[in-house]
């Protein structure tokens, strides 16, 4: 189990200094400090395979960077035991730095005022990867990013998807095999969002590498996750499959129908909640146990030009899911 991740009751709070409001409170906080306990992460456990991608979700504030944080060593647990690729993270061992990546879509490791190639060059001697390996690896990154035309350009003048890419190859010069992913396609266009998921798939195909990846984009977590775990106020809310977390929270499917003569909404409701109108296009909830029924009936009984089933939109599906947490 070695490029694998284990995690078993691991919690994390944070001591905070808590100030009165006004001049008063900030007069008697000098003498008397009032401190409050975040818990950021509470008690979570999971184990991911080597070679897995899962999806890393929950809304802001819900532990995320802080339990990928730990898991890369720059945090020490409050409690729990953490193994990752076989070592204990906070130790920091060189070992262990050699064999991990933690990539931040917000912070950037690149030097701003230089070309991208010599933040590269600053990492071989960092990692101390041996000239024919780093030759190897930046060329297959390039080939994989299309970074030729990057690497030249001092990097405050790349644009931010471009940044992204050059951020991404940097991150994995050293051939780490297990990569923490933290927003890493926030703030691109769809266009980049898109490139950077399929490198990361590469990357993992290539490499067998673990990933682990945060995203508040659902699309990168339906293109590249098969398992999600799901986190909120510092616990798992799900660990699974995406395929059964759908299934189970959202026991519906949405039909979408191009109508191609008006129907009355009244009419419309009988086959089940309707969740969109605007004609032609009208959109129903069926029950997903009787979803060949409810289509037969529909395409039988209206005016149907054109007829699409699909799940539904896995951001409903994950606020289901933290709908049902505070229920
Ligand atoms: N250094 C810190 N000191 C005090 N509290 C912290 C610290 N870091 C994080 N927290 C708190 O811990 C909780 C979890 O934060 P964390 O950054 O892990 O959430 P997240 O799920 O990554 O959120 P986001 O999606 O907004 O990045 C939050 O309540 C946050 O305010």
């Amino acid at each position: 189990m070695q490029n694998g991740i284990h995690v078993e009751h691991l919690s994390k709070h944070f001591k905070v200094h808590e100030r009165e409001a006004g001049m008063g409170g900030a007069w008697r906080s000098l003498f008397r400090r009032q401190f409050r306990t975040v818990t950021a992460v509470d008690e979570i456990s999971f184990h991911i395979e080597p070679g897995e991608i899962v999806g890393f979700l929950g809304p802001n504030g819900a532990g995320k960077t802080t339990t990928m944080k730990m898991l890369s060593g720059l945090l020490h647990p409050t409690s729990g035991e953490l193994l990752v690729g076989g070592y204990k993270p906070f130790q920091q061992k060189a070992a262990f730095k050699k064999r991990i990546t933690l990539v931040m879509g917000q912070k950037s490791q690149l030097i701003w005022d230089i070309p991208a190639m010599e933040t590269f060059l600053v990492n071989q001697a960092i990692y101390e990867i041996p000239d024919a390996q780093f030759k190897e690896t930046v060329g297959e990154l390039i080939d994989l990013l299309e970074l030729e035309p990057l690497l030249k350009k001092p990097v405050r003048n790349l644009s931010l998807g471009e940044r992204m890419k050059c951020e991404l190859a940097a991150s994995l010069l050293h051939r780490p095999e297990i990569i923490f992913l933290d927003e890493p396609t926030i703030g691109l266009d769809v266009n980049m969002q898109e490139t950077v998921r399929r490198f990361i798939k590469a990357y993992n195909e290539r490499f067998n590498a673990t990933v682990l990846l945060t995203s508040h984009y659902m699309a990168d977590v339906t293109a590249l996750c098969k398992r999600v775990i799901i986190i909120n106020h510092g616990k798992i809310l799900f660990d699974g499959d995406l395929a059964a977390l759908v299934q189970n929270l959202a026991p519906y499917k949405v039909a979408k129908l191009t109508l191609s003569a008006p129907v009355e909404r009244e009419h419309l409701q009988t086959y089940g909640e309707i969740l969109h109108v605007e004609y032609p296009e009208v959109s129903v909830k069926l029950p997903r146990a009787d979803v060949s029924g409810a289509s037969a009936k529909i395409l039988a009984e209206l005016p149907v030009q054109d007829f699409t089933v699909e799940d539904p939109p896995m951001e409903d599906v994950i606020g289901l899911a933290f709908a049902g947490e505070s229920a």
